[in-house]
């Protein structure tokens, strides 16, 4: 849908109708996961059996399971349900990929007001749902390092190894600083990778005690991989390292972003490399379609935060870098620019 505006007519109607698709598929996946439905479906259950062990009605329990298998996420045969080999990993809670705690925190940041959308746009309108979070709360942060997991375990870390293992500096990568790391997951798929890999996750304090309790629980490639709470904004982030890698963060830089990549440049070894990982908005904020919708619900509350395409690149030129490569990869949100930053001095000195 990025290039809806050259779409044909009947195109566009098409396109009208399917959209009245959107919030049910997403609220039959939704009431899925409330439900504890895909958790039951591993292995082919009656559907009426389900529907009494979990106290709903079988008929409309069917309705929506049915909903589910036209979705394609479950199968049918003989009047028994199960996830389809393909769903499982995403849905069934026992797995590793599974996607429940990305797509509810992600509802919860895209989906809130939307209800609303024309009242909040109101002249005078206060949103109604501009509450800071309670910072103090450790469930905040936990919430937040499980929907971050998710996220990285079931698309994120296979699409953000694929930018790092492509780096012509990555079979000399030693030393490799997660700026805003927001899991362990990307930081463990590094050193599992390579055994010469030290890597260093930094992120806000409250998450650090979510992201180290993971880290215990992993093999043997998390005794390389070292946590670090801060505001990168005012606390060091150490030196020598090979790679900083920063994806989806620097929104947050303080007092400018060119002042925090500044920082960067000289944590920088000789020879190191940067990298950012964020959306790059085209056509005066109109485009790409997945984060100028996606993005929407945070933008209307105060958090209109995506960079527009080039400002990082030119960022990085202030900061002092003096070869820059940009180029759009795919992703699973969208499009991503990736912007690779090097000094021809080194990097650490100005
Ligand atoms: C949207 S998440 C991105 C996480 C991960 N890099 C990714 O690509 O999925 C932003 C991360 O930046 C961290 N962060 C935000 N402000 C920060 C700051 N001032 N210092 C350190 N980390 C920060 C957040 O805690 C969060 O983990």
């Amino acid at each position: 849908m990025d290039d809806a505006r050259s779409l044909s007519s009947p195109a566009v109607a098409a396109m009208l109708c399917e959209l009245l698709q959107g919030p049910i598929r997403w609220q039959l996946v939704a009431c899925g996961f409330e439900l504890g439905l895909f958790a039951r479906l591993e292995s082919p259950r009656d559907g009426a059996a389900l529907a009494t062990e979990l106290g709903l009605d079988p008929t409309r329990a069917t309705l929506v399971l049915d909903a589910l298998c036209a979705m394609g996420l479950l199968d049918k045969a003989g009047g028994r349900y199960a996830l389809t080999a393909a769903s499982a990993p995403y849905l069934h809670d026992a797995s590793p990929r599974c996607m429940r705690a990305m797509l509810l925190g992600m509802a919860r940041l895209r989906h809130q007001g939307l209800d609303r959308l024309a009242a909040l746009l109101r002249a005078g309108a206060a949103p109604a749902d501009t509450a800071m979070p309670d910072l103090t709360d450790p469930d905040y942060w936990a919430r937040g390092v499980a929907g971050l997991r998710a996220f990285h375990r079931a698309v994120g870390v296979e699409e953000m190894l694929a930018v790092i293992t492509a780096l012509p500096e990555w079979p000399r990568l030693r030393r490799v600083l997660d700026l805003g790391a927001g899991s362990e997951v990307l930081g463990l798929a590094l050193a599992e990778r390579a055994e010469r890999l030290r890597v260093i996750l930094f992120d806000l304090p409250g998450n650090i005690p979510h992201i180290s309790a993971a880290l215990a629980e992993a093999g043997p490639a998390a005794a390389r991989v070292e946590t670090r709470g801060g505001d990168y904004n005012h606390d060091a982030l150490g030196e020598g390292h090979d790679l900083v890698w920063s994806a989806m963060t620097l929104y947050y830089a303080a007092p400018d972003v060119v002042t925090l990549l500044r920082r960067v440049r000289r944590s920088l070894a000789p020879g190191g490399v940067f990298v950012s990982y964020h959306e790059g908005l085209e056509g005066a904020r109109t485009a790409p379609e997945a984060h100028v919708v996606g993005r929407l619900l945070p933008a209307l509350r105060g958090q209109d935060l995506s960079f527009d395409r080039g400002a990082l690149v030119e960022a990085l030129f202030a900061a002092g870098f003096d070869q820059v490569e940009s180029r759009c990869v795919p992703a699973a949100f969208g499009p991503m620019q990736v912007d690779i930053a090097r000094c021809r001095d080194g990097g650490g000195r100005d």
